[in-house]
């Protein structure tokens, strides 16, 4: 298969009076995929339908190239770039083998070739035992995966998740991430995907994008946006932090990195624990101000405390990150 980047040049949106997007520049490589994260109303699902083509962009408000060509006025059709939604947008009055079939029908594949591209799709999401069920006779995630074999049967450039696992509960979210991260990567198609889940983005995603405000704030691999982010908008975005401010600057550090031991040289006050299993959250009091931490419980068996109980811990000060304001 060919593999085609994706480049986005000054890409802006308005609706109405509101900019939902200003000025967005991002490439995504061959192969790659790329999570869309933020806040709701941001621009991430702006910025994704742009792409597809199904908001057209308005001249002079940026270019989208797929590889070398430039699409920015091309129709939806003609981009070859599949979306999987998180309404999956199934047919519910077919089977899932109709389903998947559907595409290849309106490209005017012949009977033939559709039958291998079908039988070959619904073999790689694991369906093949479910073609003659109708959709409104599967569970939520066998349907998120016919909608995923619809997408990918096609054979499109580019593919374009729209929050896809939002409808699903938590465990099938956690194993549907990872099929979806492992069917693209055996694929090798280039992929956005938009999410608001920062845990899911960081588990599916090449490199994360930070969206505020129709905006990009920062882009990197999850490991950079987690432990370098660029501000505190970002810091908080990705996870729990505790700030540190004077008049010159901000830095801030996790609360795995405040480790409680009885050999600490700091003390605190324990306001709150949260058990959360293999790990726990603690609040505690220090000079006046609060810091959250985490402890892995075996940790806490061998250093106990409770709520009230003074605690000592240590934290260096050279691992805290520093951000701009
Ligand atoms: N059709 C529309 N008409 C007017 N304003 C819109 C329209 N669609 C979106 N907006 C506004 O544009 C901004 C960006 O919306 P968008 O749907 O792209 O955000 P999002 O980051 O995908 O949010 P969410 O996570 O809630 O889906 C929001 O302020 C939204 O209210």
């Amino acid at each position: 298969m060919i593999q085609i980047d994706i480049r986005l040049k000054g890409i802006s949106h308005s609706y109405g009076t509101h900019k939902a997007l200003d000025g967005i520049h991002l490439e995504v490589s061959q192969g790659e995929l790329v999570a869309l994260l933020g806040p709701s109303g941001c621009g991430k699902t702006t910025l994704l339908r742009i792409i597809a083509g199904l908001i057209p962009l308005d001249p002079g408000h940026g270019q989208i190239y797929f590889g070398s060509e430039e699409v920015s006025t091309w129709a939806p059709q003609k981009r070859n770039a599949a979306m999987v939604f998180q309404s999956y947008a199934l047919f519910p009055h077919m089977t899932v083998t109709e389903n998947i079939e559907y595409g290849l029908l309106m490209r005017k594949k012949d009977a033939a070739s559709r039958q291998r591209q079908v039988s070959q799709i619904m073999e790689k999401v694991q369906l093949t035992s479910l073609g003659t069920r109708k959709i409104q006779e599967l569970s939520g995630g066998q349907q998120q995966r016919v909608a995923l074999a619809r997408s990918l049967v096609v054979n499109p450039d580019v593919l374009l998740f729209d929050e896809p696992l939002s409808n699903l509960d938590e465990k099938l979210r956690v194993a549907m991430r990872q099929e979806i991260r492992s069917i693209q990567k055996e694929s090798g198609i280039t992929s956005v995907y938009v999410t608001h889940d920062q845990e899911e983005a960081m588990a599916i995603a090449d490199r994360i994008v930070i969206m505020r405000d129709g905006q990009i704030l920062q882009t990197g691999t999850p490991r950079e946006v987690y432990e370098a982010p660029v501000n505190r908008f970002v810091a908080s975005f990705m996870g729990e932090c505790n700030f540190f401010e004077d008049a010159h600057s901000v830095t801030m550090c996790r609360p795995d990195t405040i480790r409680l031991s009885a050999e600490g040289t700091e003390e605190g006050t324990v306001t709150w624990i949260e058990y959360l299993g293999s790990i726990q959250k603690v609040k505690l009091v220090w000079h006046g101000r609060e810091l959250i931490a985490e402890a892995f419980t075996k940790q806490v068996k061998d250093y106990p405390f409770a709520v009230g109980d003074s605690i000592r811990f240590d934290f260096n000060v050279s691992e805290h990150i520093r951000l701009q304001q």
